[in-house]
């Protein structure tokens, strides 16, 4: 199904225009609950108050109010992307939405850019990236599980429609086929979504192009520094940069306006690193590596490693005797 005419992007037309049959549409009750449905003719949406018929959707526009048998009312609109990547089937863990908004800033997606992606997950960050290289682009998305990659096809189509002229969507694991896919130093863009992503940074810097940006999401810290590690060690690669975005929605009521109480207190860690010119030696690092970093994941940890600064003995007596003495007084 696409009603797309010739020129538009893929999908713009979905997200226009009346509501249709075969359309998602997202309903808002008087308590803020939502309710996703799929309009067909002959087809009711059921609550224990009450219930409407989809007819009374298909035509009307987007905003639309619809009022069931027992007057409870409706708020009837599509769902944005970011709706959509959190109601959607799921096989692996979905990027959220505020990340997927990060990866595509920081990672610099730009329309016509060849992007290859690994892995595919749910597809949700897949959709995210084929917004931003747009139809004129190109974007590889390579996974290991077959059964993840079906999941996400359909996420993915019924989201825009129809197949998205951008799209190629790979079965196996990155190392193997990213080379199968693109020739080396032609990928603009390699964002990886995995368990081990430093076991891919061989075959990611093969891929790029010179300048070309690495991204990385993962979940903990052991991940990162190994990541960072290997980065380092691999020579190919700038100093990478890391970081997480924490968002807090808004209580908004009245006088009452407050954060939120509840919030996604973690997802995970960004890292990017750009690509080297081939040959080129990384610039040495200003900074002393003993302090505030550590040399390899395998070694003992000490505190000049971590950058901790060491305490004399004087000082601790001293702050001992302060605290005896009813003082409040840290080292
Ligand atoms: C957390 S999920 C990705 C979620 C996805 N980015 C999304 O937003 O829906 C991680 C996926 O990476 C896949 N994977 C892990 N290592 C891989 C590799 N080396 N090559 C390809 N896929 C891999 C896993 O099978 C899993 O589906």
């Amino acid at each position: 199904m696409t009603f797309t005419p010739a020129g538009e992007p893929t999908g713009a037309a979905l997200r226009r225009g009346p509501l249709r049959e075969g359309d998602k549409v997202q309903l808002t009750d008087p308590r803020g609950r939502m309710h996703t449905i799929v309009l067909k003719p002959g087809g009711t949406f059921h609550t224990h108050k009450g219930f409407f018929r989809h007819e009374e959707l298909i035509g009307r526009p987007e905003g639309w109010v619809v009022s069931n048998t027992a007057g409870v009312e409706y708020l009837a609109l599509r769902p944005l992307l970011s709706d959509y990547v959190l109601s959607m089937p799921r096989g692996a863990a979905v990027v959220y939405p505020k990340d997927a908004g990060q990866i595509v800033q920081m990672a610099d997606i730009f329309p016509g850019a060849v992007v290859v992606e690994a892995g595919v997950g749910s597809g949700a960050l897949t959709m995210s990236l084929l917004r931003a290289v747009g139809d004129g682009g190109t974007l590889h998305s390579i996974e290991r599980r077959e059964d993840f990659a079906a999941v996400a096809r359909g996420n993915v189509e019924a989201f825009f429609g129809a197949a998205h002229p951008a799209w190629h969507l790979h079965l196996g694991d990155f190392a193997d086929v990213v080379g199968q896919v693109a020739q080396p130093g032609t990928v603009d863009r390699v964002v990886l979504d995995m368990l081990a992503p430093w076991e891919n940074l061989d075959a990611a810097a093969s891929a790029l192009v010179p300048g070309g940006v690495f991204l990385a999401y993962v979940a903990t810290t052991t991940q990162l520094s190994r990541l960072a590690e290997d980065l380092r060690a691999d020579g190919r690669f700038a100093e990478p940069a890391a970081w997480e975005s924490m968002v807090r929605g808004w209580h908004l009521e009245g006088l009452a306006v407050r954060p939120q109480h509840r919030m996604i207190g973690h997802t995970g860690f960004l890292l990017t690193a750009r690509r080297l010119a081939d040959g080129v030696v990384p610039p040495e690092r200003k900074r002393r590596p003993a302090k505030g970093s550590y040399p390899a994941a395998e070694a003992e940890w000490s505190e000049e490693d971590l950058g901790e600064r060491p305490v004399s003995d004087k000082k601790v007596r001293k702050v001992v005797r302060g605290f005896e003495a009813g003082e409040q007084s840290t080292i």
